[in-house]
């Protein structure tokens, strides 16, 4: 029976109180048929240090199972069914309860052989307050639209609701102040796939511990084609389909992008950023420069001037002679051979041919990710990578980022197998020195959605052993999940 009698989620209350609760509490593992859930491959998330004392004392080293009622906003989603199935899978205890504003017969979905009512969001918040009475472990996974992330995080912090929140986009400022505020426990990512994650890890170490290592690289997120890509015939079409996205014709698709360095057109505003004493060094040096040499030489006297030394010494002269002389062999002997590396040819030549903006010191940028037409806004995981390379010393703005949701292009173009045209997340990042004689290709291609629900699940299990053990961190992010052994 449902009633609103209940106000908060017991999450809220104290971590003593909550283990007492929790251990008088029979638990109720679920016994239902499995239905079309693909069996996951490790449902327990006991640390393995617990399981290695464990062992030591004798009992066998069977991580326990967790089971504990998760409630999926919104089961009437795509992602929404993945997790309702995978948390099942999981031997968690689905709450047959949804929202969604989308009309489904009798107001029931069947997922895994359970019913599932659907309520209509506006109900929420009179409904979760006796979903929370009946299941006070709940914890809520949330998969619904980006206009609703920051109503429903407001809705989940009011009421007590620990909550992991996979739903990109809303107002991201707006959610973590929400956070702050509330004070519940939340896990929130854009990227619930752990791979992807520990990519994402990667770069943010990368970030953090190399700061501008890759200063002066263009950054470029580039679609290279795979199948169809050198056909002419499929370079030169248009675009076709329903997407909601600005049509753009599909030879961009092969285009690259490419942030100029400051150093060339864009050297002296930042120059006057940077202080009077560095702008007069590059006024005068600037000009027996060429752009290599002036962005050598801009490196060098903001390294000078952020550590605090002066810049206009005879160091810095010294290092502008140097430079020039280098410089200028170097720029003679590229203008006489051909570029070696192939990939570097392969994405300057569209980038000319197609947009004919690579023009020296101007930003040609086609930043793309691809994701299926129904996706609505711009990958929340695309913008995690480029705030890292950002970090990196690369300059990029997230609204350049261009979208892929047409799935002509998806199939012929970047290569997305028809059979998941419904759901893929495909994202290319290239970064090109700024001689262009070394690049990097950053890849990650999902097809499908269970990597998310796997993903998904796990950060529940750990959202609900950080309540048990009363934490006093709250909010977590995927990264996080990872750290704590979740990598597996
Ligand atoms: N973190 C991660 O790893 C991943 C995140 N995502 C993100 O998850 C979100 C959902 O993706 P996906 O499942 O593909 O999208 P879908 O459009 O398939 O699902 C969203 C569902 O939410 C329903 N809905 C709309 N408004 C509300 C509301 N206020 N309350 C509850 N339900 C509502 C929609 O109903 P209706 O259609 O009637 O509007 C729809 O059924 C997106 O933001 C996506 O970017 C996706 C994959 C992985
Ligand atoms: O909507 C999707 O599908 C996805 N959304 C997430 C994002 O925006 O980054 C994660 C993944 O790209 C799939």
């Amino acid at each position: 029976m449902l009633s609103a009698t209940i106000a908060a989620h017991p999450a809220a209350a104290a971590a003593t109180t909550l283990r007492q609760r929790q251990s008088i509490r029979p638990r109720q593992p679920l016994r239902v048929p499995i239905g079309a859930a693909a069996p996951r491959r490790r449902m327990a998330t006991a640390r393995p240090s617990v399981v290695k004392a464990l062992a030591s004392q004798g009992v066998p080293a069977v991580p326990p199972k967790l089971s504990f009622p998760i409630l999926v906003n919104s089961c009437t989603g795509k992602m929404g069914k993945a997790v309702a199935e995978a948390a099942v899978s999981a031997g968690l205890q689905l709450v047959p309860v949804s929202f969604s504003a989308m009309e489904v017969p009798d107001g029931k979905l069947e997922i895994c052989d359970r019913e599932i009512r659907i309520h209509d969001p506006s109900e929420s918040e009179k409904i979760l307050p006796s979903i929370i009475e009946e299941y006070p472990d709940l914890i809520v996974v949330d998969y619904t639209v980006p206009d609703a992330v920051n109503a429903n995080a407001e809705l989940y912090c009011k009421l007590g609701l620990p909550f992991v929140m996979g739903t990109t986009g809303g107002n991201r400022q707006l959610l973590h102040k929400t956070m702050q505020d509330g004070n519940i426990y939340a896990v929130i990512s854009p990227q619930m796939g752990k791979q992807v994650v520990a990519f994402l890890a990667a770069m943010e170490i990368m970030a953090e511990q190399f700061p501008g290592a890759f200063s002066g690289y263009k950054l470029e997120l580039n679609q290279t084609p795979r199948s169809a890509a050198s056909s002419p015939a499929v370079a030169d079409e248009g675009r076709s389909g329903s997407s909601t996205i600005e049509k753009q014709p599909l030879s961009t698709l092969k285009a690259i992008i490419q942030i100029e360095m400051p150093g060339d057109a864009g050297v002296e505003p930042k120059l006057v950023s940077c202080g009077t004493s560095f702008a007069f060094v590059c006024m005068k040096l600037g000009p027996l420069a060429d752009g290599g040499v002036r962005r050598l030489l801009l490196f060098f006297t903001m390294g000078r001037f952020s550590q605090g030394l002066p810049v206009l010494d005879w160091k810095t002269f010294r290092m502008a002679d140097t430079f020039t002389t280098q410089e200028r062999g170097r720029v003679r002997k590229k203008k006489t051979e051909m570029k070696q590396n192939v990939q570097v040819n392969v994405l300057k030549e569209p980038s000319s041919k197609c947009s004919g903006k690579a023009t020296k010191g101007k930003k040609t940028i086609e930043v793309m990710e691809s994701h299926q037409a129904t996706k609505l806004d711009v990958s929340g995981t695309a913008k995690a990578v480029i705030s890292c390379f950002q970090k990196l010393g690369v300059s990029f703005d997230m609204d350049e980022v261009k979208l892929v949701r047409d799935p002509e292009e998806q199939v012929n173009v970047v290569g997305v197998p028809e059979e998941h045209l419904a759901g893929h997340a495909f994202h290319m990042y290239h970064l090109t020195s700024p001689d262009g004689t070394v690049s990097f290709e950053f890849q990650h291609n999902v097809c499908g959605r269970s990597i998310y629900a796997e993903g998904t699940v796990d950060a529940a299990m750990f959202l609900y052993t950080k309540i048990q053990s009363g934490a006093s961190k709250k909010l977590y992010d995927m990264i996080d999940v990872l750290r704590e052994g979740n990598m597996r």
